[in-house]
């Protein structure tokens, strides 16, 4: 049976390049990895009309269904498979679709606040907050979002002052004290390195030792 034997949280303020770190890791290492990504368990939001679902505050801890992500990492950590929500950011909604998701030896979970709830702490081996300026962050996100969030530049403007920068600094920002390695600016080849580097000593320890051959 196989059966996560290390977990990564990977948390940091939006665009800060979470999801292209845990990709690239993914990538790198091949498909011992699996990738949890947080903005899967965001709530449904079927009962809502869209325009009520517009004004929802997608970066509150109140907007993530933390029950059923700590449920289905408890899951995958029993070695059996898991059925992942989807998110369909477009009309910030759960989709109709899951993913089944196997049992790997490494379980990547990354988002907003993937280091806010203790309960899944107590689930990681590695805590890492990815640090980026909010400049930048803001920067990238406005690309993001109207490219492929299907977003006005207004409309990102309008929610990133009233929610996405104040619930940064309250909620997001102060889980930085719980990492275990801080990565700046996102995508960097020398964290990604390291990363790769303690997945594959931790691999290597959880091989069965080689018997004598006698
Ligand atoms: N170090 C970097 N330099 C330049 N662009 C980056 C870097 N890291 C990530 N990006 C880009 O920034 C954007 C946001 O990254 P993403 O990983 O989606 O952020 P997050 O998941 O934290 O919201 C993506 O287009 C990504 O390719
Ligand atoms: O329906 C939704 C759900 C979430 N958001 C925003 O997404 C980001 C989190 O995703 P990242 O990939 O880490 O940027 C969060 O800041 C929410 O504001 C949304 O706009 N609509």
């Amino acid at each position: 049976m196989t059966a996560p034997s290390f977990v990564i949280g990977i948390a940091g303020g939006t665009g800060a390049g979470k999801t292209a770190v845990a990709r690239e890791v993914g990538e790198t290492v091949g498909e011992a990895v699996s990738i949890l990504p947080l903005d899967n368990y965001y709530q449904d939001h079927s009962h809502l009309p869209a325009e009520e679902r517009d004004q929802v505050n997608y970066d509150h801890p109140s907007a993530f269904e933390w029950e059923l992500l700590a449920e289905q990492i408890k899951t995958l950590l029993d070695g059996r498979p898991i059925e992942m929500p989807q998110y369909d950011f477009t009309v910030h909604n759960r989709t109709d679709e899951r993913v089944r998701i196997e049992p790997t030896e490494i379980l990547i979970v990354e988002g907003i606040l993937s280091l806010f709830e203790e309960r899944l702490r107590d689930l990681y081996d590695l805590c890492i907050y990815v640090q980026t300026d909010a400049d930048v962050r803001i920067l990238r996100r406005i690309r993001r979002d109207v490219i492929e969030r299907d977003r006005t530049l207004e409309s990102v403007m309008n929610q990133y002052l009233t929610t996405v920068k104040p619930m940064h600094e309250r909620y997001v920002e102060p889980t930085r004290e719980h990492a275990d390695v801080i990565i700046p600016e996102g995508l960097n080849y020398s964290a990604v390195d390291l990363i790769t580097k303690t997945i594959h000593t931790e691999m290597r320890e959880q091989e069965p030792p080689i018997s004598d051959a006698s």
